[in-house]
């Protein structure tokens, strides 16, 4: 049951705002909530700090993405929730989260499953890329649009790109549902909902109907887009959403998926208002 979740007495007010200057319009009704979901985006990962648009690049957890991850796992455990799948992306940054996750909140017996359909978004042309040197040289806003806009798709990868044949010769894309010849080379956040959603639809969904509490441990787009999806975020506000890391978020839904209240970021507010900010600045040119 989402009852198995014995939730939210340690939980803070609810929030809203995932972004530091105009909250989503999200979708409300005062129906009873059925189901409970747990989506968060990863702790940090090493090219985090080196401000790099990471994407399929498989980089790992950075310390601080260690402690994150482990810190998510006590919040959880304190208030009670016991977890019955995990789905993860094909990414260690986003495997090695659930892993530790597990261990901290002590239900490490618990299934991790894995899908590139949770994968982040593929940054194509722009992987690897410096995100203040792109702010300098294309201005803040240009970069804010590729980073958060809904539809703009950046070029696709080429093979003469430095991690192509790292991401399209590593044997785990050999396991996807498709072709690796059919694997996005670069996607906008509309194509990572396109991808996605059969996934939550055909995969997770069912579970959460069996009554299972499910948690994702995805990436700051994948998690963006199915927020999108659930919380019946416009194509302009979603713009003004980001994630930080290392933050569960509870959903509430209704029998029919859709949202019963405000989504609620767990944890300390201001401490993830802060941990949203320092995520926003990666795009400023740092002049
Ligand atoms: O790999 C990434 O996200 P992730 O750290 O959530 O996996 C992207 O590079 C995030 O970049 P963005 O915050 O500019 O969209």
């Amino acid at each position: 049951m989402a009852g198995s979740n014995r939730a939210s007495a340690f939980v803070n007010e609810p929030i809203v705002c995932l972004c530091t200057e105009q909250a989503p319009a999200v979708s409300q009704s005062f129906q009873m909530s059925k189901y409970k979901v747990l989506v968060m985006r990863h702790g940090e990962g090493a090219w985090t700090q080196e401000n790099r648009f990471c994407s399929w690049v498989d980089q790992k957890l950075s310390a601080d993405g260690v402690k994150e991850a482990l810190a998510c796992g006590h919040l959880l455990r304190e208030a009670g929730y016991q977890l019955d799948v995990v789905y993860t992306s094909l990414l260690s940054r986003s495997i090695h989260t659930a892993w530790l996750l597990l261990q901290a909140i002590g239900q490490e017996w618990v299934p991790v499953v894995k899908s590139w359909r949770l994968n982040e978004r593929h940054y194509g042309a722009l992987i690897g890329l410096n995100r203040a040197e792109m702010a300098l040289n294309h201005g803040e806003e240009r970069v804010k649009q590729w980073r958060r806009s809904y539809d703009l798709t950046p070029p696709p990868i080429e093979e003469s790109h430095p991690y192509f044949l790292e991401i399209y010769n590593d044997r785990r894309y050999s396991t996807c549902d498709v072709s690796k010849e059919d694997l996005p080379r670069s996607e906008s956040l509309k194509d990572v909902l396109e991808r996605l959603q059969p996934y939550w639809d055909g995969t997770i969904v069912p579970e959460i109907k069996k009554g299972k509490l499910v948690l994702i441990s995805g990436h700051g787009n994948s998690c963006r887009a199915l927020l999108k999806h659930l919380e019946g975020i416009s194509d302009a506000d979603i713009v003004n959403v980001t994630l930080p890391t290392g933050t569960p978020i509870l959903i509430e839904l209704d029998e029919n998926f859709r949202p019963t209240k405000p989504m609620q970021l767990l944890g300390d507010q201001e401490a993830i208002q802060a941990a949203i900010r320092k995520v926003e600045d990666q795009g400023r040119s740092k002049k």
